[in-house]
């Protein structure tokens, strides 16, 4: 913190000591979860949401509800807005509902989803169950979910946020069978499943299927005009006066463009402040908000290459470049792999089998960072792959050449 008592000259010239730009700078932070006063153009949905879990009010069973949607669009944020406030509802006639929350993505096992489940609602002074980090089988996981949900509550709302991730779909199976099958007497139980993913029931199981009775909402994508209204409700995350008149509008036009992802607007915006911070100004301006298209993508693209071995980002290194140089967007392992090779030679690092590239490839097509096809050359000829980059070869091609290795890398690989 700033010490009064100090003049100037005291300061180290290192750091900032003022905070021309934001005033609240939280705000835009990723993890924040906004106040219901910021949730701006989602009411019919919450609406739709409120409908199925309307039930648990009374004490009564709620629909069990499926929702999709692209990142970002407000389908995490409705779920545990909407639950958070019937909880609260129903507190008011002493029916106690109570939420947990699953991210499928981290808990993609049935065995951890169902612990987490149970030790979220548990309080062990109050039932006397402990819930161990490890060491039981999953049915007695489960033995000990039921009896905590008949302790605790009346009803429970469990949200499977990315629900697709989970390796199978057991889980839904049992939780909608608890009830008929006398493993809860007491608690009612309601499931809502968020996914990206618009054909997920499609790959439920029959069994699933039969047991698994649902509500489906789909949350489209945003509208630049509701990023817009989403920005202006954070825009005293700076300070006032601060924000150009075209900033907001050019950032919701840019975030509606790709997918109407909220979470996009907000980082743009977030990035575009910091740029202006770094820059020293006092002012954000649209040249910032495209930079800070470019940094917010780059970041992206940087988290999920962060994993990546050297090999796999000198591959998607060599599909950037072509993609760059040429006018088609798909290419051939053949082609890639020439360019990977000479790619690998320019800067003297080990040169992987076209067949290992291959597995490569497949891999990131797993990662969504490219999409991989396998075309038939035609009866009893074999099959090709082809390969398309999904991200931005530019900003691939940036972010992969910033890392040391690729020092000795000038760029006429394709
Ligand atoms: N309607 C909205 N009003 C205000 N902020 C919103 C709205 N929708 C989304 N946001 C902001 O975007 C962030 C991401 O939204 P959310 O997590 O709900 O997306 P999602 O659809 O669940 O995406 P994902 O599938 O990637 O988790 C929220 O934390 C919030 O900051």
């Amino acid at each position: 913190m700033a010490d009064e008592n100090h003049s100037e000259t005291d300061r180290d010239s290192l750091f900032r000591y003022e905070e021309p730009i934001f005033a609240r700078e939280e705000l835009l932070d990723i993890r924040h979860i906004p106040g219901p006063e910021r949730i701006v153009g989602r009411d019919t949905h919450m609406q739709r949401v409120a409908n199925a879990v309307n039930p648990a009010i009374f004490g009564r069973p709620p629909k069990h509800l499926l929702i999709y949607g692209k990142t970002g669009t407000g389908k995490s944020l409705v779920s545990r807005h909407v639950t958070e406030r019937l909880a609260a509802e129903a507190a008011k006639d002493e029916v106690t509902v109570r939420t947990a929350f699953v991210d499928c993505g981290e808990e993609n096992t049935e065995t951890s989803a169902v612990k987490t489940i149970a030790s979220q609602l548990n309080e062990p002074t109050e039932t006397g169950i402990s819930v161990p980090e490890r060491g039981l089988a999953t049915g007695d996981y489960y033995k000990r979910l039921w009896r905590i949900l008949d302790a605790r509550c009346d009803v429970a709302l469990i949200l499977l946020d990315e629900i697709d991730m989970l390796e199978d779909d057991e889980i839904l199976r049992k939780l909608s069978r608890a009830g008929e099958n006398n493993r809860v007497s007491r608690c009612s139980i309601g499931v809502i499943g968020i996914s990206n993913k618009i054909d997920y029931p499609d790959q439920l199981t029959e069994r699933v299927k039969s047991s698994f009775q649902h509500d489906e909402i789909v949350f489209k994508p945003y509208t630049a005009d509701q990023l817009g209204d989403i920005l202006d409700n954070r825009c005293d995350a700076f300070r006032p006066g601060v924000l150009g008149d075209d900033v907001i509008p050019l950032t919701s036009a840019l975030a509606a463009q790709e997918h109407g992802d909220a979470r996009k607007a907000i980082d743009i915006l977030r990035n575009a402040g910091r740029i202006a911070t770094e820059e020293e100004l006092t002012e954000v301006v649209v040249g910032h908000v495209r930079k800070a298209k470019e940094r917010t993508e780059a970041n992206r693209f940087n988290e999920i290459v962060a994993g990546t071995p050297v090999q796999g980002k000198a591959i998607l290194l060599a599909l950037a470049m072509l993609t760059l140089v040429s006018d088609e967007t798909e290419f051939s392992t053949k082609r890639v792999y020439d360019t990977y090779t000479s790619i690998v030679n320019e800067i003297g690092m080990d040169q992987l089998s076209e067949r290992r590239v291959n597995e490569i490839l497949q891999e990131q097509a797993f990662l969504n960072v490219i999409n991989s096809t396998r075309t038939s050359r035609g009866r009893g000829r074999g099959v090709y792959s082809t390969h398309r980059l999904l991200e931005d070869a530019d900003i691939v091609r940036k972010v992969i050449t910033a890392d040391d290795r690729f020092d000795e890398f000038d760029g006429v690989g394709a």
